[in-house]
């Protein structure tokens, strides 16, 4: 039986994850990833990088994707808690533009599986975080993309969380209908 509850959001191919915990005297035990449940659910890909990264409250690491080297990404949080975001960028979806988010936290051990074809993006919401992520294609940093994170025409709705910090590139991130990427 599989420990994995995957819940598809109203975006197609973006699916929420859910983990059964093992609980007893010494702690926890959780599965994170485990390839034949996740085919059985439809989620076939091949993971080839592993990420992790430390924000502080407001850090907003993002919307980013890569052009002509697309990455689908599983992503969850292993300390504190952050609102999770990604962006339907594929041409031919009914969803085109559309965003789909979900918090993610050491408490809920949520993941989010984002397909290939989409910007993705985080804001920090606790003190920290830690985040980590399996992406199923390589980093390739001269095909990186970004769109600006509070572009009105994707209006995400991220929580409020006072000052926003973000890097000198998302600063400069572009709007959807400055770049119109497609996938
Ligand atoms: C993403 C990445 C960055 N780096 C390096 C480049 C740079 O010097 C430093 C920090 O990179 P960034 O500022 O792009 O890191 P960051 O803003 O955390 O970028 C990440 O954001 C989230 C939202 C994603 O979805 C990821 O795919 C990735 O784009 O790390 C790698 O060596 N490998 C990687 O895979």
């Amino acid at each position: 039986m599989s420990n994995f509850t995957f819940t598809e959001t109203k975006i197609k191919g973006v699916y929420i994850i859910d983990v059964k915990m093992y609980g007893d005297n010494r702690g926890y035990f959780m599965e994170t990833y485990k390839e034949e449940d996740f085919i059985a659910a439809g989620l076939d890909y091949k993971f080839v990088q592993d990420n992790q990264s430390s924000s502080r409250r407001g850090v907003l690491r993002g919307l980013h994707f890569q052009k002509t080297f697309p990455q689908a990404k599983l992503v969850r949080v292993l300390k504190g808690e952050v609102f999770d975001v990604a962006v339907d960028l594929r041409k031919s979806s009914e969803t085109y533009g559309q965003w789909a988010g979900v918090l993610l936290s050491e408490e809920n051990h949520r993941q989010l599986m984002i397909p290939r074809g989409f910007a993705h993006g985080f804001i920090v919401v606790s003190e920290t975080a830690e985040f980590a992520y399996k992406c199923d294609e390589k980093y390739h940093p001269e095909d990186e993309g970004g769109l600006l994170w509070n572009d009105p025409d994707i209006a995400v709705e991220w929580p409020e969380v006072g000052e926003i910090i973000l890097s000198e590139k998302d600063k400069k991130n572009p709007t959807l209908k400055e770049c119109k990427m497609k996938f």
